[in-house]
């Protein structure tokens, strides 16, 4: 890594600089509302965290305030099925961008059912197949693993989010039984639906997410406890997952500006993680036409950037 991360005074006064940029730039679109419940979050809310491997954290904004996770959530849920899985799970996802929109149906009937990777929504209805098929309560185990990464008990499902995403959720039941129809799900579809709205509607502030992900940025080790999370080669595999395809079809894009394993999910938040260093989360909620939060991969955007953080140097 070039960057020498910085002392944590300037860390955070250059945490306080993003935030103030952000507040002033444009919103870079619109807050996701085709699930209505998430149409009514603070359109100005911005928030920013970093908390590094030696517990060190740095916040600036509304770093505090909780918000839905959305498809932050497929990271939580890859690193369970990667745990109660062997590579026989790479046959029923692929490791391989989209170059589509992250709900997109097009390819997958081209492609028997088969989703591209485990990030877009298809992908990650199989991966919570896999879960509600080996754990006898998927969704309790969901977020008790995410409780203890994050250490905070009091993390839960936002409920109104839950109930209206499976009030609207017809494109991803459509994923799902399509996928069905290929042999490709396990579990029945409604209770497949069931987990995946519930782990996507999960509450959850800046500090509690890089928090959490620690283990990634530590070679599958979360830092506090110590606890093996996944083995480094999870790890590893996890963190190009992210890099070629947690950004949807921009992730070339943030590869080429940024060069961070990093997430995006249309609650507005953005994970990105610094190996060796630690995690960046976040939170602005217009999203640009990728369905990535504009002001929040700006923020993230400049910190690898004035800290020269990226991977590839
Ligand atoms: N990109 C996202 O965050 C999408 C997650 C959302 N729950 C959906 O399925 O549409």
């Amino acid at each position: 890594m070039e960057g020498t991360p910085q002392q944590p005074k300037n860390c955070t006064s250059l945490l306080e600089e993003l935030v103030a940029e952000a507040r002033k730039a444009p919103p870079g679109g619109q807050v996701a509302d085709y699930i209505p419940a998430l149409a009514h979050v603070n359109a100005d809310a911005v928030g920013i965290a970093v908390v590094e491997l030696d517990g060190t954290v740095h916040t600036a904004g509304d770093a505090n305030e909780a918000f839905s996770i959305q498809s932050i959530s497929k990271i939580f849920g890859l690193a369970m099925a990667m745990n109660r899985m062997d590579d026989a799970l790479w046959e029923r996802v692929r490791m391989e961008p989209s170059g589509q929109a992250f709900n997109s149906i097009v390819q997958l009937e081209w492609e028997h059912g088969i989703p591209r990777n485990p990030f877009i929504n298809a992908g990650a209805l199989v991966v919570a197949d896999v879960l509600t098929s080996r754990y006898s309560s998927s969704k309790t185990a969901f977020v008790q693993y995410v409780r203890q990464l994050a250490n905070n008990e009091s993390i839960h499902a936002d409920h109104d989010v839950w109930e209206s995403e499976k009030e609207h959720g017809n494109r991803n039941a459509a994923l799902a039984y399509l996928m069905k129809s290929f042999g490709n799900i396990e579990s029945g579809v409604p209770e497949v639906l069931d987990h995946y709205f519930f782990q996507c509607s999960i509450a959850m502030n800046c500090v509690d997410l890089a928090r959490s992900l620690g283990f990634l940025a530590n070679k599958g080790i979360q830092p506090g406890t110590e606890q093996r999370i996944c083995d480094a080669r999870s790890a590893h595999r996890i963190n190009a997952l992210l890099s070629t395809s947690g950004m949807y079809d921009q992730s070339g894009e943030f590869a080429f500006t940024v060069g961070l394993p990093a997430k995006s999910g249309v609650g507005g938040g953005i994970v990105a993680v610094v190996p060796d260093y630690g995690v960046i989360c976040a939170w602005s909620p217009p999203l640009n036409r990728y369905g990535n939060p504009a002001r929040a991969v700006e923020m993230i955007t400049q910190f690898a950037l004035r800290l020269g953080l990226s991977v590839y140097h």
